[in-house]
């Protein structure tokens, strides 16, 4: 109430009255932001939501101090928590250990050349198992697009974390697949409709039916005691992918549990299956629906790749596909995570340097739709340009790490306060550029081997839960083997 008060509020102004707001921008969550947003320029201002009043941010200077306020005083993890219910719905293991995060930034990161040849003779295992068996000579076939990337970016990702052959294993993919659905769609039930008395034990009910955790230990163990046995003979021999790297940040007298590691693979697959896979079914309905898209991208691919010969996939190649690169991040500039997102949740009172101030209990985020489609920010910001981001580079178009030293920002994994599709500050996705490259490398293949248009000619419309965004589940891409 308190914040409620010193700030503007959209909708209607009294206790009872908000409620019916609070349920309506559940609806129209991404209009009702931008209408707010028109209506308080520069300023923070209050949303309310399922009947929860939550501070929006959407003015570079406010986006950038909630980005940078300490965990301990706007807290990223204390939201994520109390949003999805993570301790009921998982185990309280799941976010009280962080080891991955450290694992992703440098691991990862540093692992990047290496793993980009794997990850690709991945991509084309399971093209060819799943959509080369549908494809009907040299005939146009129906896709269903969701459930089918679904499971080739499951697969490919599951070759960096689980190696082959588990990341090809049925039931793996099954819940790989299946988590962090089940958690997104149960957080939101729990906290919002179930008393707070009664969740530890809707908690318990609904671990015991989906047993996630104990499904990946189970399916986990055989792997993790094969590589304890590598990695006490000769630490050489240990597979090059995440579970190795997660075992290797103990040491040997103080290895994590296999329960430690199943959920610290949990926790990986939540945050990088779920957010790659929505962010490249909308990127294909893009180039589905404007196939001018296609022959640009193709023709930069193929002056960089053979799809027959793996051995030129390289990092330094797809540094070059700067119109690939500026497709996927217009893409994500209009289809990110959501119309709200980085929620903090005060857990100290927080004051903004204009003074606005933030008792604790509060919820702040940022209005990360209303930044993208602002005007202000971007020529025609509701229009999709595939090369937007690839004309705004002022340097040589082709790296060849000559990059003008502003055009950093330009590419996908680059952000600002204009920039949210990976958030910012201190909890900027250390994810992106594994998922960037995995984005562009499959985006490429698929140019080079299939023509693709809409089965209806139109980009499917999208589907909203809540604030959240998804594309549509049901929408089908035509797919035909290239004739070279
Ligand atoms: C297109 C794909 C992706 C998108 C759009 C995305 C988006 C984001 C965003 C917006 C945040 C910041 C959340 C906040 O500040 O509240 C974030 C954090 C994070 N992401 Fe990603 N992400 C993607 C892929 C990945 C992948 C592939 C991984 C792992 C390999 C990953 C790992 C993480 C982790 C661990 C964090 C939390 C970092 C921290 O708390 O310091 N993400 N991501």
């Amino acid at each position: 109430e308190r914040a409620k008060r010193c700030l503007p509020a959209n909708g209607f102004p009294g206790v009872w009255t908000s409620y019916l707001n609070s349920v309506s921008n559940c609806f129209y969550s991404k209009s009702a932001t931008k209408d707010a947003c028109l209506r308080f320029p520069g300023s923070l201002f209050t949303f309310s939501l399922l009947g929860q009043w939550v501070v929006l941010a959407k003015a570079k200077e406010h986006v950038r101090e909630l980005c940078n306020a300490p965990e301990d005083i706007l807290s990223m993890e204390s939201a994520a928590e109390e949003l999805l219910q993570l301790r009921h719905l998982v185990g309280p293991l799941f976010s009280d250990e962080l080891y991955h995060i450290p694992v992703i930034r440098t691991k990862l990161n540093f692992n990047l050349e290496g793993i980009l040849p794997p990850l690709v003779d991945e991509m084309h295992n399971a093209c060819s198992d799943i959509i080369d068996t549908q494809i009907n000579g040299g005939d146009w076939t129906s896709i269903m697009v969701s459930p089918i990337f679904s499971r080739i970016i499951c697969q490919a990702t599951s070759r960096i974390l689980v190696g082959d052959p588990l990341c090809r294993d049925e039931e793996y993919c099954e819940l790989a697949r299946q988590f962090t659905d089940d958690v997104l769609l149960m957080g939101p039930v729990l906290k919002f409709l179930v008393p707070k008395l009664l969740r530890p034990w809707a908690g318990l009910a609904y671990r015991s039916i989906f047993k996630h955790q104990e499904r990946m230990e189970k399916l986990l163990t055989p792997l993790i005691e094969s590589r304890r046995n590598l990695r006490r003979n000769s630490v050489s021999d240990m597979p090059n992918d995440m579970l190795s790297w997660l075992m290797e940040d103990s040491p040997l007298d103080k290895e994590h549990s296999t329960r430690s590691l199943s959920m610290r693979m949990l926790n990986v697959i939540f945050v990088a299956l779920h957010t790659t896979t929505k962010t490249f079914i909308h990127a294909l309905y893009y180039l589905a629906s404007q196939p001018q898209y296609i022959s640009i991208l193709r023709e930069e691919v193929e002056q960089q790749f053979d799809p027959d010969d793996l051995t030129t996939w390289t990092r330094e190649a797809l540094g070059r596909c700067v119109k690939l690169d500026s497709f996927l991040k217009e893409t994500l500039r209009l289809k990110g995570l959501g119309a709200i997102w980085m929620p903090r949740l005060a857990v100290s009172d927080f004051t903004f340097s204009d003074g606005t101030h933030i008792p604790s209990g509060y919820y702040v985020a940022t209005a990360a739709t209303a930044v993208h489609e602002d005007n202000n920010l971007y020529e025609s910001a509701h229009e999709f340009d595939g090369l937007r981001f690839a004309s705004m580079r002022k340097g040589p178009k082709t790296l060849d790490g000559l990059e003008n030293e502003k055009d950093w920002q330009y590419r996908m994994t680059g952000n600002s306060e204009s920039y949210l599709a990976f958030g910012g500050g201190r909890h900027l996705c250390p994810g992106r550029f594994f998922a960037s490259m995995e984005m562009k490398c499959l985006l490429a293949y698929l140019v080079l081997r299939y023509d693709l248009k809409m089965k209806d000619g139109v980009r499917p419309s999208d589907e909203w839960f809540g604030p959240t965004l998804n594309p549509a589940r049901n929408g089908e891409v035509l797919f035909c083997r290239r004739k070279v």
